[in-house]
């Protein structure tokens, strides 16, 4: 936005963890776009699975058509299912998806999880537990939307999170903009 004073962020790369389909609600597709104007906005590289569809599609196209640095990191076995048509940005395949979350982990100072399937939540739980046994320390954001449970209602009901990953983990319960600390 033209005029508007944009605080830097203590960030500088973003992986973003999000579905290979759009999901039932618009108001995630909604997330999505949010998300990345927020990163143009802030001019911070989004580092994401290198798919075309779905909310992976619509986040990495959004980032790019704003003028961001996009890196998608796809393996090549997936390539024919999660691209179709035209990707953006540089595109790196690798050759599994230990890989790819090794190299998405590398590459980025954060994670943001948007909505998405198992997959998604397969990615977002092995970060969280790769901070947990001390192999990162780079923080995990689970924006809240309406209708997506947040993973503080698990640790909070099973009390089994350590305080201090609770406290490094930072759980958001409004809009991107206002509460995720890019
Ligand atoms: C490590 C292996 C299997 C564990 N499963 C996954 N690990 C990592 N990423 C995955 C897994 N399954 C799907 N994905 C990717 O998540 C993205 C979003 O998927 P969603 O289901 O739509 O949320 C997508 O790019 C999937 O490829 C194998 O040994």
């Amino acid at each position: 936005m033209e005029g508007k004073i944009v605080k830097p962020s203590r960030f500088k790369r973003v992986c973003v963890f999000c579905g290979s389909s759009a999901g039932k609600r618009n108001c995630y597709s909604d997330a999505a776009i949010e998300l990345a104007q927020e990163l143009v906005t802030k001019r911070l590289d989004l580092v994401y699975g290198g798919g075309s569809v779905g909310l992976m599609g619509l986040v990495s196209q959004a980032v790019h058509r704003g003028g961001g640095n996009v890196l998608g990191i796809i393996p090549r076995t997936l390539m024919s299912k999660e691209i179709t048509g035209e990707t953006v940005g540089e595109v790196k395949a690798v050759a599994d998806m230990h890989q790819r979350k090794a190299e998405m982990a590398r590459n980025s100072d954060c994670f943001i999880a948007l909505p998405g399937g198992y997959g998604t939540l397969e990615e977002l739980l092995e970060v969280i537990t790769w901070a947990q046994l001390g192999i990162h320390d780079k923080p995990e954001y689970v924006p809240v939307h309406d209708g997506v449970i947040a993973k503080a209602s698990w640790e909070i009901e099973q009390q089994q999170s350590p305080q201090q990953h609770q406290q490094q983990v930072g759980f958001k319960t409004t809009t991107l903009q206002t509460e995720v600390a890019l």
